[in-house]
């Protein structure tokens, strides 16, 4: 694999996971009643957003109605619901919400992915998964490496699933290994010992996390700006809509 399209068509293919195959297929013959005329995609999620972005985000799993239906990471439910316009408020997305793959949604300098690429029961990958899962994430940053500035990782699972792929590559990777905040950020020196890439922790936008507004969406803006910030890309503040808009 040696383009990241090339990569996304691998991942969607994967069956390595039985569990997963399982449930993502299982999620799909039984739909939840609101989707019953979707045809869900059921298969791994690749990553979204161009190739050369100098950011990476890094959620946890699709969701099993969310990218688990519609094809798309973070498409189509409500952790994504908040993220794409989040990313919409601050310019790096071109529509505030997301809602399938022909959407015309496009991400400006920026590309998200996840440790695990197939929806888990209760969002909940074990680590067998998620350690089977982490070969694609590697070449995802490999690939993505020549322009990568900042990683934003939601959540203490994608942080604590990034060290080994980090340091199985030789990125140097501090030791003890930084705890995870929303805000923690440190800098990591490149295989090569010349790149820095900054890496960003940030709460996940999980409903729970929305819902008792441990993150709330000006949170998440703002560790949205700062990663943006860090990895050198423009972003702005849209005005707000004409009254009755
Ligand atoms: O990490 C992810 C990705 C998509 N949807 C989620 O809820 N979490």
């Amino acid at each position: 694999m040696t383009t990241v399209r090339e990569l996304d068509a691998a991942v969607a293919a994967c069956r390595a996971c039985p569990r997963l195959v399982a449930w993502r297929e299982e999620v799909a013959r039984v739909k939840r009643r609101t989707f019953r005329d979707w045809e869900y995609w059921a298969r791994p999620v690749p990553g979204f957003g161009p190739p050369d972005a100098p950011l990476a985000i890094i959620g946890l799993a699709p969701a099993a109605h969310g990218g688990n239906r519609t094809g798309r990471i973070f498409t189509g439910d409500p952790a994504g619901d908040a993220l794409y316009a989040a990313l919409y408020d601050i310019g790096l997305a071109s529509r505030p919400t997301a809602t399938h793959r022909g959407d015309g949604m496009e991400l400006y300098g920026v590309r998200i992915t996840v440790p695990v690429h197939c929806a888990p029961p209760d969002n909940r990958p074990t680590t067998t998964e998620r350690d089977t899962c982490r070969p694609w994430l590697a070449r995802e940053l490999e690939l993505l490496r020549p322009t990568l500035r900042a990683v934003l990782v939601l959540g203490a699972f994608a942080w604590h699933a990034l060290w080994p792929v980090l340091s199985e590559a030789g990125w140097q990777v501090p030791r003890p290994r930084p705890a995870f905040g929303h805000g923690a950020h440190i800098r990591v020196v490149g295989p090569d010992g010349e790149r820095q890439v900054h890496l960003l922790g940030g709460y996940h936008p999980s409903q729970r996390n929305l819902f008792t507004r441990t993150l709330t969406p000006t949170m998440l803006r703002n560790v949205l700006r700062h990663g943006a910030d860090l990895a050198g890309l423009p972003t702005g503040q849209r005005p707000d809509p004409p009254p009755g808009a």
